[in-house]
């Protein structure tokens, strides 16, 4: 399966600065959301779960055709709460109608992880909507319950290495797992909206017990309230892995230049981008004095 890129030459940064903006501005807004919060974390959850069910055996899946709005995809049990996120981009896809759904999807992510004071990623537009024939089918995507050798396995399949593994897992410094989406609860804590090395930070210092949660599914929790999926676990229990933790837990920056390369990665997989297709990097609200 081969997805090229449409180059529009009507639309210009300006016109995705837009976009942009009003997602950015509809974020601080809508701050009362999940405990406040807020939209970021579930809105990078979309862009990443419409990007994670590529499969490089096949180049099939992944963001391209924004097959996520199709009710296959969209009522995969993986998927569950995403439903918060893409009601959150209706009303903006209906003023903005002429970009992609797989477009938005992944411009909401990178939008959601800049205003959270994450890195810039860089975005390239260009992902053309398929028709409903080409949704993926359901369980590409990851489950909690596993360790390191699932770990591993799994994003070999999206075509990441182990650094680039560890550092997309950093973005669970964001938000929180929800009993009644996926069966894992908490953390109680700081469920934070900011993007920052705490998650490998946490990893590395907290007591972590793996107990059953009300749901009778296994996690990590630890005194403070904060809890661990087996699968952020097993970055601590894998030497290899271990090593690019304590890195990142001591070196922020150096998460934060990882985590720009391998989200844009992420978000691109599966995408043949011609010659000279533009590349953007948009400013945050606070760089536009907004
Ligand atoms: C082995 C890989 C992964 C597994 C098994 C996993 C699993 C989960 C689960 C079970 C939740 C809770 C969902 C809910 O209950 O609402 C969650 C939340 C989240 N995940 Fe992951 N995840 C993985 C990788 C990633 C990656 C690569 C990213 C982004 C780069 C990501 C970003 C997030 C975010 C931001 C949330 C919070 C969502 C919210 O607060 O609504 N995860 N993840
Ligand atoms: N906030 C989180 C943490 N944490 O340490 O705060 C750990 N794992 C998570 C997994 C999915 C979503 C959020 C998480």
């Amino acid at each position: 399966i081969v997805h090229i890129a449409a180059i529009n030459k009507d639309r210009t940064i300006d016109d995705y600065q837009r976009i942009y903006n009003k997602i950015a501005e509809k974020i601080r807004e809508d701050d009362e959301y999940d405990g406040y919060i807020g939209y970021g974390p579930v809105l990078v959850r979309l862009g990443w779960h419409s990007s994670g069910t590529y499969n490089k055996e096949n180049n099939s899946g992944g963001s391209y055709g924004g097959t996520y709005r199709f009710k296959l995809e969209n009522s995969d049990p993986s998927n569950n709460g995403l439903q918060n996120a893409a009601q959150f981009l209706d009303p903006i896809y209906k003023e903005f109608n002429w970009i992609s759904h797989g477009d938005l999807y992944t411009l909401g992510a990178v939008c959601a992880i800049q205003e959270a004071q994450g890195p810039k990623i860089k975005w390239r537009p260009g992902r053309v909507d398929l028709p409903e024939s080409a949704t993926p089918e359901n369980g590409r995507l990851p489950d909690a319950v596993n360790g390191a050798d699932y770990v591993r396995k799994f994003y070999a399949r999206l075509r990441m290495n182990d650094r680039e593994a560890v550092a997309l897992t950093g973005a669970h410094c964001l938000g929180r797992t929800h009993l009644k989406n996926s069966g894992f609860d908490g953390p109680w804590g700081a469920a934070s909206s900011s993007f920052t090395n705490e998650f490998f930070i946490n990893l590395l210092n907290e007591q972590w017990k793996l107990q059953k949660n009300a749901a009778g599914n296994k996690q990590y929790d630890s005194p403070k309230g904060y809890m661990m999926l087996e699968t952020d676990y097993a970055l601590i229990q894998d030497p290899i892995y271990l090593k690019i933790v304590k890195e990142y837990a001591n070196n922020e920056a150096s998460f934060f230049k990882d985590f720009a390369s391998s989200f844009q990665k992420l978000l691109e997989n599966g995408i043949d981008y011609p010659k000279g297709a533009p590349e953007y990097i948009f400013k945050t609200l606070d760089d536009q004095d907004m």
